[in-house]
């Protein structure tokens, strides 16, 4: 053993020797090669030179100018000479470096389209970079399928095999998170994300455990059940109050709800009115929009060429500006909570009313950490949960044979006396979770979920995936392709009647939530959230569309921006249908 170590340490200190002769080697050939251009040029010149001082006829003016020519033409000259310098030195041994890479070496990488093919296939579908990648991969790489972005390698799994090796197989490889670089450049973020977390390393799962007892674990749901249905009662009465017959944005109604509800659960307070509507509202939601989410998910320059990192001084000022953002949404409240603390120390310990800030609090979070996961987990929890039930909300009137179905099941099996909706018996409603599950399938909230990054070097079938190169499963091009559901574009629910398949992540053809250790730790809380306002909306009201339109013509194209949405915003107009008592 210590032989092969001192072995290994000779060849180690050989080859370095070896390197630093060559670099020497190679410098000194640089200003050899340097000296002699512009001493060549310099005696071209001098020649010259002399050449016109003794045959150029006129003034010493015209002389002078004709030297002063000459003088600009050798500098030229010199430039020139550099350039050839530079361009032989340099950029040969790159472009030579590359050219064996691609032909000799052992790491192939899946095959893939090459930048320009990426670029036309993209912008001939806008907004549907997951429908673009899955074109692709239908020609390049059905499993597996790569390519470069700049300095980065990125590897698009499409298949549910593929799936499998990622999050399964490999699972430990694969479970690094990929973010634009700016994210991380927020004070603080570094140790207070758990959703974008580099790698999962104890931060993160102290986070997660953290998580998992204070929102997704069943006691914390079952304890959050006042909350839910207070919050969906809230809603009900103020679409009777101030709706009836008039024109709702069901986004921004079923945001407001589950915004409710998740800030309930953390802070014990609404963030937004019950319908979403107020100015105030308005700006925190474009806030939260445009000011967080589109700011900390935009690639800039150096997350495609990593080795500009030491120039990057705008994602920084950029970064600066979302942690400025993150803290002016939570800041005082956090404040205002820790100034009661320390006015009554048992508001820390109080076990029977704790939220999750009294817990990160308990645990000695700083403020801006605290800020910054409240931020993450806000996002992740209201997000995709609002899309699904807006997906859900649109299917049902379309089809409103199905509609009726879902109403007449929830009257018989979930409302007890006095046309109260008990929220724990929805469970038992099979036709409705079908529904859900279906329009998850049909309109996978986030079709690329959150990017992986490869932790080490991994071999799948032969191909290599180098070390952070950014890994992304295309859950959409898996849940719509015809070899794994028939019929994929239509809404069946009956597929999932007397179906074992579930959002689990051990089938790999239903992969909503994501699979593997990253998967998503929210699926009970989003799935209890959107069967109570779904099933409150088509119990406790008639839904028709403005103008009187044909429900069959409402249209369900989709957009992706950081996830999947509607692309036209869901108008529906209610009618109250008999009283009604959520619980
Ligand atoms: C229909 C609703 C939802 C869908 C479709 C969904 C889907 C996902 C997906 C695809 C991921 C990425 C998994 C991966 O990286 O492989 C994820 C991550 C996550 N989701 Fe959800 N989610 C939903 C609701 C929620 C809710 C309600 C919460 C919290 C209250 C939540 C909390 C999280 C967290 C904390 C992560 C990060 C996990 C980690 O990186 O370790 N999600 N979700």
């Amino acid at each position: 053993m210590q032989a092969k170590l001192g072995r290994v340490g000779f060849v180690k200190k050989k080859n370095r020797a070896r390197s630093c002769y060559a670099l020497r080697k190679t410098k000194k050939k640089t200003v050899i090669l340097f000296l002699f251009g512009w001493s060549l040029f310099r005696d071209i010149l001098n020649l010259k030179k002399e050449h016109i001082e003794s045959n150029t006829v006129g003034t010493p003016k015209r002389k002078v100018y004709e030297s002063w020519k000459l003088e600009s033409q050798g500098i030229v000259l010199a430039a020139a000479n550099m350039m050839l310098v530079l361009y032989l030195l340099v950029l040969v041994p790159i472009f030579l470096f590359f050219l064996n890479r691609c032909l000799f070496s052992d790491t192939k990488l899946p095959p893939g389209p090459n930048i320009f093919q990426l670029l036309v296939k993209i912008s001939s579908l806008p907004n549907k970079p997951h429908v673009a990648l899955s074109d692709l991969a239908k020609i390049y790489g059905p499993d597996l399928m790569s390519f470069r972005l700049g300095g980065q390698t990125v590897v698009v799994a499409s298949s549910p095999a593929a799936a499998r090796e990622i999050h399964k197989t490999n699972n430990r490889i694969f479970s690094g998170r990929f973010l634009p670089s700016v994210y991380y450049s927020i004070p603080g973020a570094m140790h207070a994300s758990l959703v974008m977390a580099r790698e999962c390393n104890d931060t993160w799962k102290n986070l997660r455990s953290i998580g998992q007892n204070g929102v997704f674990s069943p006691k914390a749901i079952e304890s959050a059940a006042g909350i839910r249905t207070g919050k969906v009662t809230e809603m009900v009465g103020f679409l009777r109050e101030n709706k009836d017959g008039k024109v709702v944005n069901i986004e921004d109604l079923v945001f407001a709800t589950f915004t409710n509800i998740i800030t309930n659960v953390f802070i014990s307070r609404n963030l937004f009115d019950a319908g979403g509507e107020s100015e105030s509202d308005e700006k925190v939601m474009s806030f939260l929009n445009e000011e967080i989410i589109d700011k900390a998910t935009s690639f800039g320059l150096t997350d495609v060429f990593p080795m500009l990192k030491g120039v990057d001084f705008w994602s920084k000022r950029k970064a600066m500006d979302i942690y400025r953002n993150i803290n002016f949404i939570w800041e005082d409240i956090i404040k205002e909570r820790r100034s009661l603390a320390t006015d009554d120390d048992d508001a820390i310990n109080r076990d029977s009313t704790k939220d999750l800030l009294d817990v990160l609090n308990g645990y000695g979070f700083p403020v801006d950490q605290i800020a910054i996961l409240l931020t993450e987990l806000l996002i992740a929890g209201t997000d995709s949960t609002t899309i699904t039930a807006v997906w859900l909300m649109a299917e049902l009137i379309k089809n409103q044979e199905i509609l009726h179905q879902v109403r007449d099941e929830i009257a018989n099996k979930a409302i007890i006396e006095g046309n109260k909706l008990n929220e724990s018996l929805l469970s038992e409603c099979q036709y409705f979770q079908a529904c859900i599950k279906e329009t998850l399938r049909l309109h996978i909230p986030g079709p690329f979920a959150v990017p992986h990054r490869a932790t080490e070097t991994c071999k799948i079938n032969n191909y290599t995936i180098p070390k952070d190169s950014i890994v992304v499963v295309n859950g959409w091009a898996i849940q719509m392709d015809p070899n794994n559901w028939e019929d994929p574009t239509s809404f069946k629910q009956e597929r999932f009647l007397n179906s074992t398949i579930d959002s689990r992540g051990t089938y790999f053809e239903y992969i909503p939530f994501s699979a593997g250790s990253r998967m998503c730790p929210g699926q009970n809380v989003a799935l209890k959230g959107v069967q109570l306002v779904v099933a409150s909306l088509v119990h406790y009201f008639d839904w028709s569309l403005p103008n009187g339109e044909d429900f069959s013509k409402l249209d369900l194209s989709d957009r992706f921006g950081t996830t999947l949405k509607k692309e036209k915003p869901l108008y529906l107009i209610p009618r109250p249908r008999g009283n009604y008592i959520v619980g």
